[in-house]
């Protein structure tokens, strides 16, 4: 693809109609979600509903010495919830449990979802956002769409009050994305910062 013209240009219909596929499936996934917390679904889908997506377009080329480079970096997804599309069946996407990373291969058709900060905050530590990172492969290169959807309470990231005594303090979501980008160029996490001990 030739990037003379911006990328809106070149994708039209195409990435209005993904931007609206990927919302729908985030309704979705919050009527399951919002049934295993035990909160109407109206409240978990009113967080999401209406907010900003972002989305991105990754290619890992293939790389012969894997030991000396990362696709990318180990981080947590800071917004509410990431819906990543693998483009091809090459490997590379891995999450750290207990210390140990897990390679998560691509399935023909599926979307690997993530929890991201502000979902971690807004279910109050019941949902976990992952870490994760992405390894390059010999062979083959790799290519995903990944969309990030935003969400929070009229304008603020707090707990949901359904869900007991707020375990994280409430911050103004602009202050939140400013914080967060902040806090991941310093390879820190900010959501950290808003735990209450
Ligand atoms: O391309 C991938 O598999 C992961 C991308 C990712 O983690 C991100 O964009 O936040
Ligand atoms: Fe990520």
């Amino acid at each position: 693809m030739s990037f003379g013209l911006p990328i809106r240009q070149h994708l039209g219909d195409a990435l209005d109609k993904y931007s609206m596929e990927m919302s729908n499936l985030t309704s979705r996934l919050t009527v399951f979600m919002a049934s295993d917390l035990g909160v109407e679904q109206e409240t978990l889908m009113g967080t999401f509903q209406g907010k900003t997506q972002s989305v991105a377009f990754h290619y890992y080329p293939p790389c012969h010495h894997p030991d000396k480079v990362i696709g990318i970096t180990p981080h947590h997804d800071g917004l509410g919830l990431t819906l990543l599309l693998h483009v091809d069946d090459t490997p590379g996407l891995q999450v750290r449990k207990n210390g140990r990373w897990y390679p998560l291969n691509p399935l023909p058709g599926a979307f690997v979802i993530n929890v991201g900060d502000i979902l971690q905050i807004l279910t109050n530590g019941t949902y976990k956002s992952a870490e994760h990172r992405v390894l390059p492969d010999v062979e083959k290169g790799r290519a995903t769409v990944v969309m990030f959807q935003n969400a929070c309470v009229a304008g603020i990231v707090k707990p949901l009050p359904e869900l007991g005594e707020a375990t994280y303090k409430a911050i103004d979501h602009v202050e939140y994305v400013k914080g967060n980008f902040r806090a991941l160029a310093e390879g820190t996490r900010f959501v950290d910062g808003l735990k209450i001990m």
